[in-house]
Order: C-alpha cells, then structure tokens, then sequence
C-alpha cells in the first residue's frame, strides 16, 4: 500500500463498552492516519483509523506488556468501518491501548507516531534506556529538559549531577527507570507546586533523599529484604521492633510484639517453664536490638525501593510423573494478582493441614521477618504416623528436637506467590547448605507454619555488624580471610546445587546467610527463587535487593544464575567492609552507580589478599560472559584459604 511509514502486528483496544478485548490487527501509520487493518495485506477496508491530527498524546502504560496509550481529541471524528463501530466509541472514549510484541517494536512505533502527529512534539517522552531517548540537559538553560514529571521529582531529589549526566546520561535514564519500574509512580513524594515544572536545574550540591517518607513505608522499611510485595499489609512490623527491648534480666520470653501478644492472648504460644535459664534468652533483647538497628541503618536509605513486581512464575510445564498431582511449575504457574484460594489449595500439597500447636512448645522469638515472625521451639510430639506428607520428606524428626518456625499470617499477605516459591523451593532442596525445611502446616486456611532445622547462630549480617570502626573510619571486618573464604565456600556450594537445578536465588546477601552453633553455614530465604527452563534460559523481572543486585538486572537485560555470582562477589564485600558498596548513597544514586560504575572498588585494596582480590574479580565482572560461574568459583585459590567450622565458631561467641 502506497503511503506507508510503519506497519506491523500489535494488540490493541479501545476504551469503550468492550473495552477488556484486546484484538490482534495489523497497524498502518502513513502521512494522515494510524490504521488497524485486520490482515497484513491492507486490502480490506481498515476497522478503524484515527487521523494524525486528532493525536493528542502519546505514553507507555503498563496495561499490559509494551504498551502504550493513544489520546485523541474528544471533538474529532475517526474513520471507522461500520461493522466494527460497535467496538468503538468516537466522541466518548478517547483512549487507544497498543500493545507490541517487543520492547524494540513500542519504540520504533513511539517514535514514527511521534514524528508524524503535528499536536505532538516530535519527541516522545522518555520509556526505555535502551533506546535513543528524547531527554537532554540543555546547557543555554542549565536545566534537564524533556523528562517526565515524575523523573523531575526523582531527579530533584536525588544525588545525581549534572556530572553524572554529563559522564553517562544513559546510565541515569537506566537508573531512573529501573527506579520507577521497581517503585511504580506512587512512591514519588507528592511534592508542593514547585515540583510541577518538567524542566528543572541539575543538582550539584549534594541534596538528602527525602523520598518516601510516608508512614507506612516508613514501617515497612524495616523489613530486612525489599520484598515489600510480601510486606505491605505487616504493618505491625515496625510498631513491634520499635516497642522498648526487655532490660537484662527481665523475662525475653515475654512476648513483645502487637502480634505475638495476639498469639498469646489466643492461647497460640507455650511459653518454655524451663527457658528462663537458658543462657541465650538473656540475649534475646541486645540481639534484636541490633538486628533492629542493623534493619534501620541498611534501609533508612532503602525506603523508597520498593519492588513493584513479584517473583515470576514459572514459564514452562514439566510432564509430571504423578499426573493426578500438579507439577512445580503448576504450583508456581500464577498470577501477577495472588488468588489466596487457588494459592492456599496449592500451598496444601506441600503443607499438612492439621493444627500444629500441640506438637511444639515455643520457647523464644529468634527474628521477624517480613511476612512473619521466627520462633524458636522444641518439638514435643509427632503428628500422627498416617500422614503421608509428614513421612514422604526423608527428614529424620525426633521429639525434644529445637526448631525454627516461621509463622505466616496467610490473610495478611498480599504476595502469597513469594511464599509459594519459598515452600516449594525449600521442599525440593535438601542439601547441607540450604536451611533445611522439616515440614509446613496450614492451620484453618489463615496460618502457614514453616517448620525448618534451627540455626542458631543468626544471619551473617549480624556477625558483620559487630565490625569495629577503624582510626580511620572504615570498618574492620569480625572475620578473618580463612572464614570468610570458609563463608564463601559454603554459599557457592549451595548455590551450585540451586544452579545445578535451575534455580536463580536472585537474593544472595548477608542477611539471607544463615549460621549453626556449630559454624555450619546454610543459605535461606528462597522467596525470589525462580527456576530457569529450557525454553526460558534468561529472566527479565527485576526482584532482588538494590546494593547486591547485578547490573544486568538494573540495565534491566535479561539474566541467568551468573546474578547470584555478582550478589556473593557484593557479599565478600560486605564481609570486608562491613556492608555492601553504595550503601550511603541515596537509593537513585546507588542504582546509576550499579548500572555505570562497573565492578565496585574495594576502599582499600590492600587490605586483603591477592587471592580474595582475583575471587572478587571473578564474581563482579559486569560482562556476563566473562564473570564467573560457581562451578568455576570453587576452583578458585581463594577458597583454599578456607577454615574449617570450628573457626568460624569463634566469630559467633558474642552470642
Ligand atoms: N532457620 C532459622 N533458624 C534461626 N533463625 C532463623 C531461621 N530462619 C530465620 N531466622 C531468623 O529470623 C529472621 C527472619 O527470617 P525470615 O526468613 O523470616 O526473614 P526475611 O527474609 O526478612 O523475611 P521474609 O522471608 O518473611 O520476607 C532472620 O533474620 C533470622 O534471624
């Protein structure tokens, strides 16, 4: 067909009566209209077509994938074939969604409407960093021009210079979008009228980050990861951990949280007669104060990142050998949207529904994460012998056993997904370096109880934040090379058999490191699990914790298992340094260095040995083919250096 600028297959709809229907047609732009033509050929007559001059606006939604949104005029007419009027109402509705194929497609749509409709400017908004972008700083004006309001917003109340600009405005529009994606629009501070202008003067004074701030974010904030998906309605989280710690001496059985006191008061907690002599409940108050004071300090800057998209589920079906049972991928095969019911009538092929409170005995609140709280208890009975869940896990249980067990409020989660993952992740894996999952048990459809081996020891991370503060201000690892080689060790072989099943722990950290009394070190915390197919070699969801997350994730490219290769490399860091790099930039800073700075630096190189430095090297290589594999990792000289767990026990003896 003669005239034709751009055409193409795309899915679109219209704001109207049938306004859930999305249709496939072939799209024509030529010099006048934008056409919906329902074959390639062009030789019927269009279903619809919208004149170029009735064009108002043009923006990426996230409807649907690559989409964007046609505004037109309300007083201009369309050219609709009679038959298909019905779909559309001209003077009424006066939005178009399209929908591409790819990410490439939107953009090369974008732009040619863009460059055809004279009401536009010519230049459309900014969507994708891996595009030429229409956003500038104009130097006759001193002023960033072209973005969008909320970019503006970000913008003014970030960190980043025109120098950052100037050095890599890529990098800073990557950054931003990863920013926006990863938060959605309502994080952005409803400023006063000041912040409505699109053009705005870069910062080069440092300005603090005051995203965010709002009250509930504020109380999520101190969840240890992001998985803020999981943790948006535990608002009792921060009002709990903020409640005054028992003093030295006082009973830190007592339940101390809004939360625990409903358990107590529901008659849900056995407290142990026994425990006040135990010497590590004396612990209990200092070490959450300090898990507490570690969960502020890492997410003061946190606040505002705050993962929009939840852990995908996964792509392909397996045949199943039991075909009267759903396979995992069933299991995981969700919607963005949780469906408690279906999730909990999948949650029950795991998890044994009987009530599980007469068979332990709590005995103290080991941490609080974000979708419920730890609990350490003993086991004092064994669920009847006919329960064919409880006897297929080979785990060997014995009554007087401690445990941990993570108490799920199911009502108050609105990510169940995440916890899914969790429960079939740490089902399916059993090795000595995953935490051990025992069993899980739902109670009246409300309660999810995770039964797992108990780690005394804590998480890493509360080892690092013992770290003493040099004459010079840095930090001065608890750890010596041999444990940390010893750590790193661990975690790779862990991580090589989650690998070795196709599975990306997408959150490798200190926190997600757990330690035993006898210096066993095991990874946890399979929420953002995600198995890879055949089919499906790379991810493109954006889930993890921002400081360890790789650049690939942030440049939002697709990934593979080398992401928790980066994550280890960002923890080695960690245990030298005490916490990950970028840690005290604001979170927009912190996110165009991961996606400009390359391989982070350590403050002092020399500090550590040639050896841990080439294993560093391996790790944080931004090229993915060139970084390491786990398999390769473990040949690496560094781990030689490794101890042996009973040296390691000696870093835990604050407890
Ligand atoms: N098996 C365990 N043994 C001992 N302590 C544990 C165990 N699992 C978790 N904990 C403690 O409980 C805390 C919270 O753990 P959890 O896995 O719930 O944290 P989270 O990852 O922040 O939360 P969530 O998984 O709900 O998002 C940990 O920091 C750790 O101190």
């Amino acid at each position: 067909m003669k005239g034709i600028k751009k055409g193409g297959w795309i899915s679109y709809k219209v704001d109207g009566i049938f306004s859930f229907l999305w249709q496939k047609r072939y799209l024509v732009l030529n010099d006048s209209y934008l056409s919906f033509y329902k074959s390639e050929k062009c030789n019927e007559e269009p279903v619809l077509s919208v004149a170029l001059t009735s064009i108002t606006n043009v923006s990426r939604i996230q409807l649907k994938k690559n989409c964007f949104e046609i505004l037109r005029a309300t007083d201009q007419k369309d050219n609709i074939s009679p038959i298909n009027s019905y779909f559309y109402e001209s003077n009424s509705k006066r939005s178009i969604f399209i929908s591409t194929r790819t990410e490439r497609d939107l953009h090369g749509w974008l732009d040619a409407i863009f460059a055809k409709c004279p009401l536009l400017s010519g230049v459309s908004s900014p969507t994708n960093f891996t595009h030429k972008v229409h956003v500038g700083f104009d130097p006759k004006v001193g002023n960033f021009v072209g973005v969008p309001d909320s970019w503006a917003t970000l913008l003014q109340t970030s960190e980043i210079t025109y120098d950052d600009w100037s050095r890599n405005s890529k990098a800073v529009i990557k950054a931003l979008q990863f920013y926006e994606d990863y938060n959605g629009f309502d994080t952005i501070p409803s400023n006063d009228n000041s912040n409505k202008s699109k053009d705005m003067k870069p910062l080069k004074t440092s300005t603090r980050y005051i995203i965010n701030k709002r009250t509930n974010s504020i109380k999520r904030s101190v969840s240890k990861t992001l998985r803020k998906g999981k943790t948006d309605s535990i608002l009792p989280v921060y009002q709990a951990e903020r409640k005054p710690f028992p003093r030295s001496g006082e009973n830190n059985n007592i339940i101390n949280s809004t939360e625990d006191a409903d358990i107590f008061r529901e008659g849900k907690v056995y407290v142990s007669k026994e425990n006040t002599a135990n010497p590590q409940t004396n612990q209990l108050g200092k070490k959450e104060q300090q898990v507490i004071q570690h969960h502020l300090r890492r997410h003061e800057n946190n606040v505002a990142l705050n993962p929009r998209r939840v852990a995908p589920s996964a792509p392909a079906k397996k045949v199943h050998d039991d075909e009267t049972k759903p396979s995992k991928q069933d299991l995981l095969e969700l919607r963005d949207t949780d469906d408690s019911d279906e999730i909990i009538m999948k949650m029950k092929t795991v998890a044994i529904d009987v009530n599980p409170r007469p068979y332990f005995q709590m005995v103290e609140k080991a941490g609080q994460g974000a979708s419920g709280a730890v609990y350490l208890s003993k086991r004092i009975r064994l669920p009847p012998n006919n329960d064919s869940k409880f006897l297929k896990s080979h785990c060997h249980r014995i009554v007087g056993e401690s445990v941990a067990i993570k108490q799920i409020h199911l009502s108050k989660q609105p990510k169940k997904q995440l916890i899914m993952n969790e429960l079939l992740v740490m089902n399916d894996s059993r090795q000595e370096n995953i935490v051990n999952f025992l069993e899980a048990y739902i109670i009246d459809d409300e309660e999810l109880w995770v039964i797992m081996e108990y780690m005394e020891g804590g998480c890493l991370t509360d080892i690092l934040d013992a770290a003493a503060e040099s004459s010079n201000g840095n930090k001065l690892s608890p750890l010596n090379e041999s444990q940390m080689a010893y750590i790193v060790r661990e975690t790779c072989q862990g991580l090589k058999f989650l690998h070795n099943n196709k599975i990306i722990h997408r959150d490798i950290k200190s926190d997600n490191i757990l330690l035993n009394s006898q210096g066993l070190v095991k990874i946890t915390d399979f929420g953002f699990c995600v198995e890879l197919t055949e089919k499906r070699s790379k991810r493109a969801t954006m889930v993890g914790t921002p400081y360890w997350m790789a650049p690939e994730i942030v440049n939002q490219k697709g990934y593979d298992e080398k992401v928790d290769v980066w994550s280890l490399g960002i923890m080695l860091i960690e245990m030298i340094e005490g916490e990950p790099p970028y840690l005290n930039e604001e979170p927009l800073k912190a996110l165009y260095l991961i996606a400009n700075n390359g391989s982070p630096k350590l403050r002092d190189p020399r500090q550590v040995s040639k050896k841990a430095r080439q294993f560093l090297d391996a790790c944080l290589q931004v090229d993915v083919e060139v970084r390491a594999s786990v398999r390769e990792l473990l040949t690496l000289n560094f781990l030689s250096l490794a101890c042996g767990p009973d040296e390691l026990k000696v870093a835990l003896k604050w407890y």
